[in-house]
């Protein structure tokens, strides 16, 4: 019964021998530094020794779902409830609606897993699809399924959606704007007694996509999580608190978005001189000086303190082809490509079938494609709203009010940067992308493409899902909620024809139901939920490159015409799984006028050496 289900909790695997390529190293100090603040470095014993939670709750979904204390706590309002819950539609399950588990890790993949969940502070980094998100996946699961408090944390609303993680901002407390504050008022600001707590109990910060985190963002986050402690605390000296670090991301990816807006130290908007590459504070008082070169979060002193294990995962997944790895490689080091594995790569007679997505720069470029493609197909519209679901546990986490608050389509404030739409319009004909792992076997997995072609009736497949489906515990106020949320979802697409069949690029064809893909708040169990009901669907015709990030692709048409950035066409060619599958379009000659960031392949090339050598 699916209500009554208790919570599940993801099996420990088996630990594979060590056939890891990691390296620990000891950071020299930098150069040159900006930053007033240094401290020096510490290890990290204190991790293991840290008091077990005082506040776990022993609570499961059975007892939380028996919960008399409904009335507050769950947050439903809406008129479409009440027609919902009127409404006649089957909801008896039929064949459960599986959400994809992650692939069975590789023996490189499981050594580091084994090293995290000892506790370590750990850097780990590799290509594209050498699986970074999927570790940082059963990381997370493991540490929680040992009872640890574990925040997974990204640069964007985006990727941390996608990991079901917060954002950098979001759990410091912060806006953009907090960054005007001087660092002592950051530090003072931080007493809230939330933050308080959040910083004093995380066991694990898992931070995902480092390459677009800000030097000066990590060493604030740093300065405030030990801002928790009083200075005669020992912690207080400890990076991050003695909170344990796990950081991951490929540095030869896409960089921070507008580094060195405010300074460091008195929160001024900073001058850039886009000459010379540096950005000056004007405060004359201060006038501290940074440069362009030190916007990578390698180059902070906070990475200095954590002490960090190196670890570099050497084998790609998601690409087979030898020949197809090595030249994505080559050109995410910025190694001088031949003109023959330019053209390799640039080859536009190469058949890209009628699945591929064209990968863009900018958004401007992929509404229009979508518009136009979505307007040329003659068929009716078929509407989806979302359903967003808010289950508080109001007693434990008072202050995650705020996140109740909607738009006027009812959609949550909170879950604006949600990859599933708000109203999806689909037609028959339409080429789409899978936004979410459904079946890893029959490799329907998040990017995966497709076109639609045809609807299911809803009284023949009547949708069966979780809205928690994280195997953790969450608030549950109601027995009956899973039911009427569904219902509800219900009630918004009634006037479509029915659930969306897609026929995938791999031959598979596949019926998509509604899931409810969420984020869970609040540091103690059973935790809130935020979360969208919706089919995991999106149109395909065009994606820009930052939101293809993370995903892998069957085919793609790279246009590279409007590259602005390091790391954006090499982010765009590594999506796909082969050759056959990508073709590169529009000028050329960006191809060669991104060569990689200088400073980070110096860097990569000192601490890992060989591990990231391509054979010639
Ligand atoms: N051990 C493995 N066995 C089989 N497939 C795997 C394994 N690890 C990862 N994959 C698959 O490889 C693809 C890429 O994995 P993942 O997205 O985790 O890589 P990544 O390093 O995070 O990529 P990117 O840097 O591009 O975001 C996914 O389809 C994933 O399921």
């Amino acid at each position: 019964m699916l209500l009554a289900a208790p919570w599940r909790r993801s099996a420990l695997s088996v630990l594979a021998p060590s056939s890891l390529v990691q390296m620990r190293f000891r950071q020299q100090p930098k150069a040159s530094t900006f930053y007033a603040l240094r401290i020096p470095s510490c290890s990290r014993e204190y991790a293991n020794s840290k008091k077990k939670r005082k506040k776990k709750q022993a609570a499961d979904g059975a007892d939380t779902a028996k919960s008399t204390n409904t009335a507050k706590s769950i947050e439903i309002g809406s008129q479409l409830l009440s027609e919902a819950l009127n409404t006649t539609v089957d909801l008896a399950p039929k064949q459960p609606y599986k959400i994809g588990d992650g692939p069975t890790l590789s023996a490189e993949q499981e050594d580091l897993v084994s090293r995290a969940v000892e506790g370590r502070n750990i850097f780990y980094t590799g290509s594209a699809g050498c699986g970074k998100s999927t570790v940082l996946r059963e990381i997370r699961d493991r540490l929680m399924g040992m009872d640890r408090i574990v925040h997974v944390l990204a640069p964007t609303g985006k990727v941390a959606m996608a990991n079901r993680g917060t954002t950098t901002w979001s759990f410091a407390g912060w806006t953009p704007n907090t960054h005007k504050f001087t660092l002592s008022e950051l530090k003072e600001f931080v007493p809230g007694q939330v933050l308080l707590d959040r910083f004093r109990n995380a066991d694990t910060i898992i931070l995902d996509e480092v390459s677009m985190v800000e030097a000066m963002h990590f060493d604030r986050l740093n300065e405030v999580m030990k801002a928790a402690y009083s200075p005669f605390n020992k912690r207080s000296t400890l990076p991050f608190g003695g909170t344990q670090i796990i950081v991951t991301g490929d540095f030869c990816q896409l960089p921070p978005v507008k580094p060195f807006s405010h300074c460091f130290e008195c929160g001024s908007d900073l001058v850039p001189n886009r000459r010379q590459n540096t950005y000056k504070c004007p405060s004359t008082e201060c006038g501290a000086s940074y440069h362009d070169d030190d916007k990578w979060a390698f180059r902070s002193k906070a990475w200095d303190e954590c002490n960090f294990e190196y670890v570099y995962l050497e084998k790609v997944h998601r690409q087979k082809d030898l020949e197809f790895v090595k030249l994505l490689q080559k050109y995410r080091l910025g190694l001088g490509m031949s003109d023959s594995e330019l053209a390799l790569l640039a080859n536009c007679n190469k058949t890209t079938d009628s699945y591929a997505v064209r990968l863009f720069p900018t958004r401007e470029e992929v509404r229009k494609v979508n518009d136009a493609e979505f307007r040329r197909i003659n068929a009716p519209v078929q509407t989806y709203k979302c359903v967003d679901v808010f289950l508080w546990n109001e007693e434990e986490h008072p202050h995650l009010r705020g996140k109740a608050t909607r738009n006027t389509d009812n959609s949550l404030k909170e879950l604006k940067d949600h990859s599933f739409e708000i109203e999806l319009n689909l037609k028959e004909g339409m080429q789409v992308l899978l936004l979410h792992n459904i079946s890893i076997s029959d490799r329907l997995v998040n990017g995966s493409q497709g076109v639609i072609i045809g609807f299911e009736p809803f009284e023949n497949a009547p949708p069966d899902f979780e809205i928690r489906d994280e195997g953790l515990p969450v608030f549950w106020p109601e027995y009956d909620v899973n039911k009427r949320k569904i219902s509800e979802f219900m009630m918004g697409c009634k006037e479509a024809e029915g659930w969306p069949i897609v026929r995938f690029a791999n031959g598979i064809t596949k019926t998509i139901y509604p899931i409810c893909q969420s984020i869970l708040y609040g540091d103690t169990r059973p935790y809130t939920l935020l979360g969208r009901i919706q089919l995991p669907l999106a149109a395909a015709w065009a994606l820009t490159v930052h939101k293809s990030q993370g995903m892998t692709l069957d085919n793609a048409v790279v246009n590279v015409t409007r590259a602005f950035t390091d790391g954006q066409i090499y982010v765009a060619l590594s999506r796909v799984r082969t050759l056959a599958g990508l073709k590169v379009e529009g000028d050329l000659a960006s191809l060669k006028r991104f060569r990689g960031n200088q400073q980070v392949l110096r860097w990569l090339k000192e601490k890992f050496g060989q591990s990231i050598a391509v054979d010639e």
